[in-house]
């Protein structure tokens, strides 16, 4: 697996942010770099989106961040010269999965069907988003198609929070899970950062407990 789809099956978990100003990029950094997740997946729902990944990775160069909601690949551009070290997207766009295989990036894609993870595989892809996660059936879907698909790992999202997280966490076939419960927008538009450290702590204690038991 590419190291930086390493980094982020140790972290176990990576915040999923939307960010309407850039400005609390940097505080929003720290705030998660202070409880323990140095990972981001900052989404291009926003116009800040560019700004906000060049800031978070000149500022806190140590950090995983990359780039969500990329639909197409002048995103994926702009993303990566912004400094995104990943690429992921809710669906599978071939046109921007086989820019980013090109030239280097890894790109998680959302899938939820068979019929899109065998499109994946096809593309060459060893690690897929499942996206929206809770919705689409949860872990009960992901072990079923992870019997068939035994090459295939993933990477959910959608639903997933500290009540729901543990079983997916113990399940070797997930690499990490996205989720955005520490990184609410209220809590950054109010400057809650001291707050989302304390969730992000959480959320890192939940990954270890999840996994001492495993
Ligand atoms: O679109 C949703 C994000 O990908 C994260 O999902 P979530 O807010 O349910 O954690
Ligand atoms: C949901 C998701 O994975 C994305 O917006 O990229």
């Amino acid at each position: 697996m590419n190291s930086t789809l390493e980094k982020l099956e140790q972290f176990g978990i990576v915040p999923v942010v939307v960010l309407d100003d850039a400005k609390d990029a940097a505080p929003l950094a720290k705030a998660l770099c202070d409880g323990g997740l140095a990972c981001a997946e900052v989404t291009f729902r926003t116009d800040a989106a560019e700004e906000s990944i060049r800031i978070m990775t000149s500022e806190y160069p140590d950090m995983v961040v990359g780039a969500g909601t990329v639909l197409t690949t002048e995103q994926v551009d702009r993303a990566v010269s912004a400094g995104a070290k990943f690429i992921v997207s809710p669906g599978l766009n071939p046109k921007v999965v086989k820019y980013c295989l090109e030239k280097n990036i890894p790109v998680t894609p959302g899938v939820v069907t068979p019929s899109e993870m065998e499109q994946a595989i096809e593309l060459g892809l060893e690690v897929v988003k499942f996206f929206p996660a809770e919705p689409s059936g949860g872990l009960a879907m992901i072990k079923a198609v992870a019997a068939p698909y035994t090459m295939l790992r993933f990477m959910p999202t959608g639903g997933i929070n500290p009540q729901n997280i543990t079983p997916y966490l113990q399940y070797n076939k997930i690499i990490a899970c996205g989720g955005s419960w520490m990184v609410k927008g209220s809590l950054v538009s109010e400057g809650k950062f001291n707050e989302i450290t304390a969730l992000t702590k959480e959320a890192v204690e939940l990954v270890h407990s999840a996994r001492e038991v495993k």
